[in-house]
Parts: C-alpha cells; structure tokens; sequence
C-alpha cells in the first residue's frame, strides 16, 4: 500500500463546550464554587469562569492527506493553539507520511522547547498528534485501538465525574468523583462543609460505591491530609490532585500521611513522559491520570504508560472521551474510565464534548462495547451545524 502524504494542516477555535469542557453556560454544576488554587482570592472563589478558566477555548485540528482523507481532533488550547498549529507546526507535516508520527511528535516537541515543555503548546501537540492518529487509521480503515494493539477486554467500564454520585450510581457506574467545594481559606467550616457533603453522598449511595474527591490542586499538605483522614470514615477511595501539579514533594508527603488504603491521584495538568517520570519515580501517587488531548497525545501516552506499568501504577486518563477510551480498552493497567458528565444538573449522560462531535459514544449503564469502537479513526465526526473559525489561516 502506497501511503498518502499529508497536503493540507487547518487549525480552528470553537466556543461554548467541545474540548474545553469548562467553557459551559451560567449555572452548570462545573462553575459552582469549586475549589481551586484561585480560592485563596475571596473574588474568585464562587466561579472558575470568573478567574478565566475558560478562556482558551476549544481548539480543532484538522489535517488532509493527499488521497482526500481527513483526520482531526479536538483540545483546549484555542487561538493560541491555532496560531502554533499554523505559523510553527505546520512545517512539519506538510508533505510528510501519514505514518511519520513518531519522528512529527519528535520535531513538534523539540523545536517548541524554548518556549513550551507543558502547558497550551503540549495541549496543541497533542491536538496534532491525536489528528495523526485519526487519519492513520482513517487510511487503513481501521480503529485507532487496532493500531494501538487491541482490546484487552470486551467493554469500558467508566465511574463518572459530577456533582451528584448519587445519581451516577442510579445510571450504573461504578463509582462517583466528586468536586471539592471549599479551600483551606475557608477554614475549619469550610473543611465541615467538605466532609458534610461526602458523608451525604455516602449516605446516599451505600456502602459499595465508589466515591472519589477531586481537590483540582488547591490545597496544601496540611489540609489534604487532615481531609484524608476525616474522609476515611466515609470510605473515601482516592483524593485526587490536591496540590499543584510543580509540588512533587508535596504529593510524596502526602502520600506518606493519607490514610492506608486510601489512594493519592493526579496528573491531569501533567505533560510528557519527563512530567510522569517524576511522579512516579518520586512516589507521589497510586494512580496517575494523564489527558491525552495535554499530555502529548497518543504517541506520548503510550510512552507514560509504559513507565507506569514498570512502576506498578493504574494508568486512569482524565476525560477526553474517545481520545481516551480507544487506548484504555488496549491496556491491562487501565482497568477503567473517567466520565466527565457534562449534563449542567447532572442527572443525565450526555456525550463529553457535546455539542462539537457526532457519533460520540456514551457509556450505557455504566458500561461501553469495545464494539462501540469498531469505527476507523476515533469514529467521531464534527458537527456541521458548530461554526468553526480559522484566525490564522496558512496556505
Ligand atoms: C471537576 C473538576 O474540578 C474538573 O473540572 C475536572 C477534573 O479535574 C476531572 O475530571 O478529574
Ligand atoms: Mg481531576
């Protein structure tokens, strides 16, 4: 097979859901007095929009070859990510193979050094290299788990992330991850409040569920380990990104004070197998949860779970929806799936990146077929009705 050459590399910004997931309208529970490094600042604390959570935006790739295939993918990173798509990128695919990712990731993340390593350019990365991934496949007319070695297993099974685990247990998961509401500047009412609701959701959801406490990294050791070890008494199974993503020590502390049993997650806001080599090699949690549309993408991915498994660890992505599942059914040390519900209430399953994507698939009853990824590519499409907008459009 004679395999086409990559002609055409677009880059565009969408508002209002998709990829950038936080980017939601006035009263969904995402925006509701989360806690987060920024509610330190009283201003703050009530909205993450207020402080400009959702100010990237979503950012769409899409790359033609020269058979008149088209792969794309979606990320947060926006114009910003637009801009390096098509001044810097670009120059590294136009006329290259489809199957040239590894040396294309190669040259994306080392001629962006100097001024990415993380952040938005690893986000943008990762856009690119999950659109590599989706066109690949797309001209093999095969999944992208094919090409990733196949299904470990026959289904997903997913917990889902919410405001109300009670009603994720109704909806057959198997477990809920809560966020965290109030910071240690609220004080020892604040921590109340934070014990109070999970003993709720305890109370609601029987012993057996699973329930999880995203602290979306605004805590500090103290407090972390002083809701670890109040938690305790409500089963609480993981406590996750307590503390800033640069704290390394930190979360090796943390880990060392938490509860036996109880696990220590993070790595969302984590880039790269250099990132995850640190928290692994310093101990600083049981699972980590890299995204696949920031860490890197697929090609990076497969490098960080590599280096988890040698270490023994659960590799459990955050969100990022297709991206996600067609490598976690490929993989024994991911057992199981994040669900982002992102139903404003939430009291229904509604696909993650509604409304920017068809054909996404949601779990049912908890549970997802490897079936359910039978299409080529990431077996999604974009949905003509969203506008898109090209602000730096090359070529
Ligand atoms: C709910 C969390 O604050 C955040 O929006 C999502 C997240 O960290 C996760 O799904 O994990
Ligand atoms: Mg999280």
């Amino acid at each position: 097979m004679t395999m086409p050459t990559i002609k055409a590399v677009r880059a565009f910004t969408v508002r209002g859901g998709g990829a950038d997931y936080h980017d939601q309208g006035a009263g969904h529970w995402i925006d509701d007095h989360i806690g987060t490094p920024m509610g330190k600042y009283p201003e703050y604390r009530q909205s993450r929009q207020s402080f400009g959570i959702n100010v990237l935006g979503t950012l769409v790739v899409e790359i033609e070859a020269d058979d008149g295939t088209v792969g794309f993918a979606v990320t947060t990173a926006g114009e910003i990510g637009a801009f390096i798509v098509e001044k810097h990128l670009s120059r590294f695919l136009i006329g290259r193979k489809v199957t040239e990712i590894e040396k294309i990731w190669d040259q994306m993340y080392f001629s962006t050094q100097y001024y990415g390593r993380k952040g938005v350019v690893l986000n943008t990365i990762s856009g690119v290299d999950l659109a590599l991934w989706d066109l690949l496949a797309k001209v093999r007319k095969e999944p992208v788990h094919a090409l990733l070695g196949g299904p470990v297993r026959d289904e997903l099974q997913f917990y889902a992330t919410g405001a109300r685990p009670d009603l994720a247990k109704q909806m057959g998961f198997i477990g809920g991850k809560l966020p965290l509401h109030h910071v240690p500047a609220e004080g020892e009412e604040g921590l109340k409040k934070n014990i109070e609701l999970l003993a709720t959701m305890r109370e609601r959801c029987g012993d057996d569920f699973w329930l999880m406490y995203d602290c979306w990294m605004s805590l500090d050791v103290n407090y972390a380990t002083k809701l670890a070890w109040k938690a305790q008494e409500y089963g609480l199974k993981w406590i996750e990104e307590c503390l800033s993503p640069d704290d390394y020590w930190g979360y090796a502390e943390l880990r060392r004070n938490v509860p036996k049993g109880m696990l220590v997650t993070t790595g969302e806001h984590e880039a790269t197998r250099w990132g995850f080599r640190l928290l692994l090699e310093m101990e600083c949690c049981d699972i980590i949860q890299p995204d696949v549309g920031w860490c890197g993408g697929v090609t990076e991915l497969i490098k960080i779970s590599a280096l988890a498994d040698a270490h023994s660890k659960l590799v459990v992505p955050h969100g990022s929806s297709v991206y996600s599942y067609h490598f976690v059914i490929t993989r024994q040390n991911s057992p199981f799936a994040e669900f982002l519900m992102m139903h404003p209430v939430p009291d229904q399953v509604v696909p993650m990146f509604t409304p920017l994507l068809l054909d996404e698939p949601v779990p049912v009853n908890g549970r997802m077929k490897a079936s359910a990824l039978d299409t080529p590519g990431f077996g999604v499409r974009l949905n003509p009705e969203v506008t898109l907008h090209r602000p730096y459009p090359v070529g």
